[in-house]
């Protein structure tokens, strides 16, 4: 790339219904603005916007019907020009974008032109609800500046190095290598940023350690980290595989979708449908937000508990597959809106593993936090931590460097 003297990076980290942005400079490591904009494409989306100072700022917030991804983005234009940071800036040196889905082609960061975003768009059938909203990030930041550096950093870049023997589906190698069907997995600008956190809260260089990282938000995945590698991740050829989600059902057997094509009638659709958004937690008890499933278990609700224990009983299984498929682990970490946050998640998961060296401390367990924090007591063979992901600032320096250059 050409060199540059800007030095901010404006990050768009484009969900199915959501986007949240950071305004960097790099130069100082400052954040300049962070903002979220929710529920794209319903009647109350709603944009939080907060200008920062030394990392101080006060939120502004706006409702209303906010149609899509394009609609977002140029609300989010709007409110960073009201604070003299617009996207019109020369010292806007390079936009990133999260993108979900990068195939086997995308193993680093990429500046984007148009064939970059012709093979974006072809892999929009294995990441039907991201894909797309990144594209139209993209294109939107395009034609908004269309004369900087436009950068895609790709979730699945991180889970390249996985050996074929954790990558490949066991199912005939031609029809498999035809159609591009093996496991890529996701969220691994997240697993790369929290494994190298939880090494230095280690005080250990990345090389050095094992980590089992546990990204638990809406969509949530876990990975196993050798020596700063993933050698193995829950999700698959799509988001769908692994862990019980928000809305996605995780792991189930193939023949349950041939089964409700041929006995329900439904279409691959409907399935597709069923098992990406009305599954999970909310397929389960009709919530999909953590914080209400432990309130309505507070007052009994036996559904919503019933969500909770089939939510960790899987987690846990991951935990111990992991722990096996390492042999040795230094270190269990939880991170996103669920890891970061929910306490008695973190707590359930882990009982009753002592016998693996995973004890959970329940004082520090309690303790609330923006900080990476252990919340295993001194003796514990096994650290068990929290570490706060940061998609946005591990996109931004990838970005950066590749624009720097
Ligand atoms: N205080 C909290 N307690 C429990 N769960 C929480 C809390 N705050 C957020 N969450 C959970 O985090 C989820 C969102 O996580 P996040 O990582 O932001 O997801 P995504 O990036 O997929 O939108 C929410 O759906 C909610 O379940
Ligand atoms: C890949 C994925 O599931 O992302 P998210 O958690 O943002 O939905
Ligand atoms: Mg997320």
């Amino acid at each position: 790339m050409t060199g540059t003297d800007a030095t901010r990076v404006l990050v768009l980290n484009s969900g199915s219904s959501s986007v949240k942005y950071q305004l960097l400079d790099m130069s100082e490591g400052e954040r300049l603005a962070v903002g979220l904009v929710e529920r794209i494409g319903e009647e109350t989306s709603r944009l939080v916007h907060t200008p920062l100072r030394d990392g101080e700022g006060a939120a502004r917030e706006k409702t209303g019907p906010i149609a899509d991804h394009a609609a977002a983005l140029k609300a989010v234009a709007e409110e960073l020009a009201a604070d003299g940071l617009g996207l019109d800036s020369p010292e806007l040196a390079a936009i990133g974008h999260r993108v979900v889905h990068g195939g086997l082609r995308f193993t680093a960061p990429t500046v984007i032109d148009d064939e970059v975003l012709a093979e974006i768009e072809r892999l929009v059938p294995v990441a039907p609800l991201h894909n797309p909203a990144n594209l139209l990030g993209i294109r939107t930041a395009m034609t908004l500046r269309p004369d900087l550096p436009q950068v895609a950093v790709f979730d699945t870049a991180f889970h390249t190095t996985m050996p074929e023997s954790a990558a490949r589906y066991a199912i005939d190698v031609e029809t498999a290598d035809a159609h591009r069907i093996r496991r890529y997995g996701f969220h691994g600008t997240s697993h790369a940023y929290v494994s190298r956190a939880a090494a230095q809260l280690l005080g250990k260089a990345p090389e050095e350690v094992n980590v089992i990282v546990l990204h638990l938000g809406n969509g949530a995945s876990a990975s196993a980290v050798a020596g700063g590698r993933c050698v193995d991740t829950s999700m698959g050829l799509t988001p769908l595989e692994g862990l019980v989600m928000g809305t996605r059902s995780g792991d189930v057997d193939p023949a349950v979708t041939f089964h409700l094509e041929r006995v329900a009638g439904m279409s691959t659709d409907e399935i597709d449908t069923l098992l990406n958004k009305r599954s999970g937690l909310v397929g389960l008890c009709g919530d999909n937000d953590m914080r209400e499933i432990r309130r309505r278990i507070d007052e009994g609700d036996e559904r919503a508990l019933l969500a909770f224990e089939i939510y960790i009983h899987r987690l846990k299984k991951y935990i111990g597959a992991y722990y096996a498929v390492l042999g040795r682990v230094d270190a269990v970490v939880f991170t996103a809106g669920v890891g970061e946050n929910a306490a008695p998640v973190r707590e359930a998961a882990i009982a009753g593993l002592e016998e693996l060296g995973l004890v959970v401390d329940a004082d520090l367990n309690a303790v609330r936090s923006g900080e990476p924090r252990l919340i295993s007591p001194n003796y514990a063979r096994v650290a068990v931590a929290v570490v706060p992901t940061d998609e946005e600032l591990e996109i931004a320096r990838q970005t950066y460097a590749l624009v720097r250059d």
